[in-house]
């Protein structure tokens, strides 16, 4: 496939790393897909470094070393050496969809997979359980294709049907094609693939955050099965916590025997010292991270990091009784690690609410400065960026109205911009319409009057107002017999201002523009 395959993966390694979405890039030598930065360019706080000899910028987790070739990133990531599960018995949580005698887990276990589309909050594992199918399904002999629905165009999932379709005829060989965000695909763009997901040339599995009836065409939803997936419990959270505390080769506190022995390429090992993090602070993070495990384990990993590059040990009394140096990870390292890591915008809870009402008010407030930071706080913090573009629509026609009818023309023009080109160049784009709404002049005048229109239909009691026969439409001579359209003045003919009344009887003389009454 002459399509850059490998790159999709860098990203979504990227994406297991726990990089917001708004800071994925696309790693060295890899052909700059769409929506990717530009070389050097929208390099997100921290963990951006150019590696020598590279035009292009790549993520480096701190402490990681860079990894040699892109055939071994490829690799790292089939083979999940990292802190994505494998096997369903590492899957935790989803008992619902997932646990034993589940259809889905019988279907699974028997390798026979129908199409799937898995809806739930981000980091509830959507991608790590198309990830275990990917692993099962290769033991058997199938091929997986991944797609991310933020980056492929529509000849990109040509190209993966068409080799679907030779390895079928040639080989017998089965493709399950994952497309992650899949809501990104627009209606077209999922008719490209429904023929060939009803004649099984490919499996489809595609994973979004939204709801899929809005997102996803009907005729594709109604050949998939939907799984829907929770945010993860606090207990769930915890027990990931706890297999990535012994990948990293940490000690709970006061448990040190149960977790020993540092796992291989753990961050402890980048120290001296033992590192020991409080059992209070695993709760605390579990209880957080508010059910979205990659921003728990982005915390996690980030407290820790931090605390070794600090430096310095704290004398510890251990679960024998005896005492030990160590570095110390304690609860509020770990809420300093959720704020680095952006957890704190809550892409799904009020956070998202707060932020959008707080970008709304400084726009309407003519604030551009405010403003901006209410955007990138937004967008930094993985919100979606065609939902940021959706309300600068409403608001173009809510509070710029016919000040600047070009605003709603901006707005639109904004909402498809970030459409085709997607995170993170398109936030420059949202950047520029959030300026030009707080810097436009502003009406509400439209919008109070519909508001008065909607209330004077809600109000009303009784049968609705007839339309008025000189208004009404006149397509057969029995409606013209019945007065339809008599008296009618058609405006064009007369050269002064026509007289004419164009509300019903009983509203003669409402104007909604100044309220209820003249
Ligand atoms: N149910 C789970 N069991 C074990 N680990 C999990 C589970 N869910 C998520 N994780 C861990 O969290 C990380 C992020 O999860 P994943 O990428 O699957 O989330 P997602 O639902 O696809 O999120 P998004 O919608 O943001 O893409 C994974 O690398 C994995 O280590």
């Amino acid at each position: 496939m002459v399509f850059p395959q490998r790159m999709k993966l860098s990203y979504m390694s990227m994406k297991d790393q726990g990089v917001p979405q708004a800071q994925r890039f696309w790693r060295c030598g890899s052909a700059r897909p769409r929506g990717a930065a530009e070389p050097g360019r929208g390099a997100g706080p921290g963990g951006l470094q150019l590696p020598k000899g590279c035009g292009r910028p790549r993520f480096l987790p701190p402490g990681e070393p860079m990894e040699p070739t892109e055939g071994a990133e490829e690799e790292r990531l089939v083979q999940c050496p990292r802190l994505r599960p494998d096997t369903l018995g590492d899957y935790v949580g989803q008992e619902p969809v997932l646990g034993a005698q589940t259809l889905l887990r019988s279907l699974l276990e028997s390798h026979e997979i129908p199409s799937l589309i898995l809806w739930g909050p981000p980091g509830c594992g959507k991608t790590t359980l198309a990830h275990i199918i990917a692993n099962s399904s290769k033991k058997n002999g199938m091929r997986f294709v991944t797609l991310s629905a933020t980056s492929a165009k529509t000849n990109d999932v040509r190209d993966v049907i068409s080799q679907a379709q030779n390895e079928k005829r040639l080989f017998k060989r089965k493709t399950i094609l994952f497309i992650d965000e899949i809501h990104r695909f627009n209606k077209s763009q999922q008719d490209t693939f429904l023929p060939h997901v009803e004649c099984g040339t490919v499996t489809l599995i595609g994973a979004t955050t939204e709801n899929p009836s809005f997102q996803v065409n009907a005729a594709l939803l109604s050949r998939c099965r939907v799984i829907v997936l929770e945010k993860l419990s606090v207990q769930a959270m915890e027990a990931i916590l706890m297999r990535a505390v012994r990948f990293l080769g940490l000690q709970v506190l006061g448990q040190e025997d149960q977790h020993c022995t540092p796992a291989t390429g753990s961050s402890s090992k980048s120290s001296e010292f033992p590192v020991y993090i409080e059992e209070k602070a695993l709760n605390t993070l579990a209880y957080l991270c508010d059910g979205d495990a990659r921003t728990g384990l982005n915390g996690l990993q980030l407290a820790v990091q931090a605390r070794i590059a600090a430096g310095g040990t704290t004398p510890l009394s251990t679960a024998k009784g005896g005492a030990a140096d160590g570095i110390l990870v304690t609860e509020e390292h770990v809420k300093e690690g959720l704020q680095r890591s952006h957890i704190l915008y809550d892409r799904a809870g009020e956070e998202h609410y707060n932020c959008i009402s707080a970008l709304h008010k400084s726009m309407r407030g003519s604030d551009a400065n405010a403003s901006l930071y209410w955007l990138a706080r937004m967008l930094e913090g993985g919100e979606d960026p065609l939902y940021v573009a959706r309300r600068l629509v409403r608001f173009a026609s809510e509070d710029i109205g016919l000040a600047d009818p070009l605003a709603l023309t901006q707005a639109v023009a904004a909402y498809q911009g970030c459409h085709f080109i997607g995170m993170p160049e398109c936030e420059v784009i949202l950047a520029q319409c959030v300026v030009y709404f707080a810097r436009a002049p502003k009406s509400i005048e439209v919008y109070k009057a519909y508001g008065n229109v909607k209330e004077c239909l809600r109000t009303h009691t009784g049968p609705l107002p007839p339309v008025p026969l000189h208004l009404r439409n006149v397509p057969t001579r029995l409606m013209k017999n019945l007065g339809y359209g008599k008296g009618y003045k058609y405006n064009p003919m007369y050269k002064e201002p026509v007289e004419q009344d164009y509300l019903p009887e009983e509203l003669k003389g409402r104007d909604f523009f100044k309220g209820r009454e003249m």
